[in-house]
């Protein structure tokens, strides 16, 4: 790495935004690394300007993050290439269908030296029936390590400043000192694991727990209801690391990136109130997100589709009642009232008893 580390963050939307708060911040602070910190802006028009152009003169990202004031020193950067080109560190956080187009950009553009950080939460499929994580695209594609980090981090708390935590997954100890110092600050408190994939499987399935929640929400069930599909989501998600990705290990779902996030998701997150308004309203998934989220986007659903995928190509969907039916309501094939229904006779029920995760 040169002597001071070039950070580029990829990605402007809400969370990307509120991440740009933090991690400009640091950068302006700390001797190690460059002030100057790139933000890939995927460019539109808010009223006849340009978003680069508002957030370059404003500092505020007025369609993602309103309301917040970036660090003068993040610099918005229309050009993927052109914002990524000189990173030590790229911090990717995108919606995650975006990510396989953007590596593709970014090939033979980068540093070969550089870092990669993901804080996307999703998969992708892969041919033959199973998914693939999103930071094994990234360096697969790049051919460049990446880290993750995920938590119970609602992008407007955090960028309001409220006391938070947050799990970074970095498999290579060397990388934790210098992603920690990126990200820390005073209110937003870093761990680092090494069980990287545990940590990010966690961050992608919640979302498929939290529309689960919407869905309970939306149908008046109550708090026990909703605790119950908490639970059985995380039991899941449990089984999910142990079978597809073994050798993660149980004490990272104790982590913010695990029951903390799964919590606050389902009571505060887009895919919860997304579910709620979608049973509510009788409307598509696709007409809620873009009345209620103003160009965010929703990504439970799709992770439920790619969840679906590789459960149905293995022939697991049984054992795990609570992904499928989140899936199968996403898309119609049942109604929200038959969620009950299917986690009625859930595994975790009609086992003589549980067996501990061997994880
Ligand atoms: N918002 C939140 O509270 C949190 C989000 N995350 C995760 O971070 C990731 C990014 O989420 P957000 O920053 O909230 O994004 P977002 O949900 O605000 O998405 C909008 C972003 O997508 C971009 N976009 C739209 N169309 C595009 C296209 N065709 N090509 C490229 N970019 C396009 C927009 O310019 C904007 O930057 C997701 O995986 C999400 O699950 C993680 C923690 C918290
Ligand atoms: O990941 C999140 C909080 O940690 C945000 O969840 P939503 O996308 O459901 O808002």
């Amino acid at each position: 790495m040169s002597e001071k580390t070039n950070v580029c963050i990829v990605g402007s939307g809400n969370w990307g935004s509120a991440i740009a708060k933090i991690v400009g911040a640091n950068c302006a602070a700390l001797p190690e690394f460059e002030d100057r910190v790139t933000m890939y802006v995927y460019e539109e028009m808010i009223d006849g300007k340009k978003l680069t152009e508002i957030i370059n003169t404003s500092h505020e990202n007025v369609k993602y993050l309103p309301g917040h004031k970036l660090p003068a020193n993040v610099v918005a950067v229309p050009d993927l290439v052109e914002a990524a080109k000189n990173a030590d560190i790229l911090i990717f956080v995108v919606p995650h269908q975006f990510i396989p187009s953007q590596c593709k950009m970014l090939l033979g553009k980068i540093k070969t030296n550089a870092l990669a950080i993901s804080l996307i939460k999703g998969f992708d499929k892969a041919e033959g029936g199973g998914i693939d994580l999103i930071s094994h695209i990234i360096t697969r594609h790049l051919n460049i390590p990446c880290a993750v980090l995920m938590g119970a981090n609602l992008a407007n708390e955090v960028a309001e400043g409220h006391f938070c935590e947050t799990t970074i997954g970095c498999r290579d100890p060397k990388y934790a000192k210098t992603l920690r110092d990126l990200f820390q600050s005073e209110n937003f408190r870093v761990v680092v694991v090494q069980d990287s994939d545990a940590v990010e499987i966690c961050g992608a399935l919640k979302n498929v727990v939290a529309m689960g929640a919407g869905f309970v929400d939306g149908l008046g069930l109550g708090d026990n209801t909703k605790a119950a599909v908490i639970r059985l989501g995380l039991m899941e998600m449990i089984r999910f690391v142990e079978i597809m990705y073994p050798g993660g290990k149980l004490t990272t779902f104790f982590e913010s990136c695990g029951i903390a996030d799964l919590i606050t998701t389902c009571y505060g997150g887009r895919n919860r109130r997304c579910a709620e308004a979608f049973v509510k309203t009788g409307k598509t998934l696709a007409e809620i997100e873009a009345e209620l989220l103003n160009g965010q986007k929703l990504q439970g659903p799709l992770t439920a589709e790619e969840v679906n995928y590789m459960l149905k190509s293995k022939k697991l969907e049984e054992k795990f009642p609570l992904f499928t039916a989140v899936h199968e309501i996403c898309t119609g094939q049942i109604k929200p009232q038959c969620l009950i229904e299917r986690i009625r006779a859930h595994p975790e029920h009609t086992q003589a008893s549980t067996p501990a995760p061997k994880l």
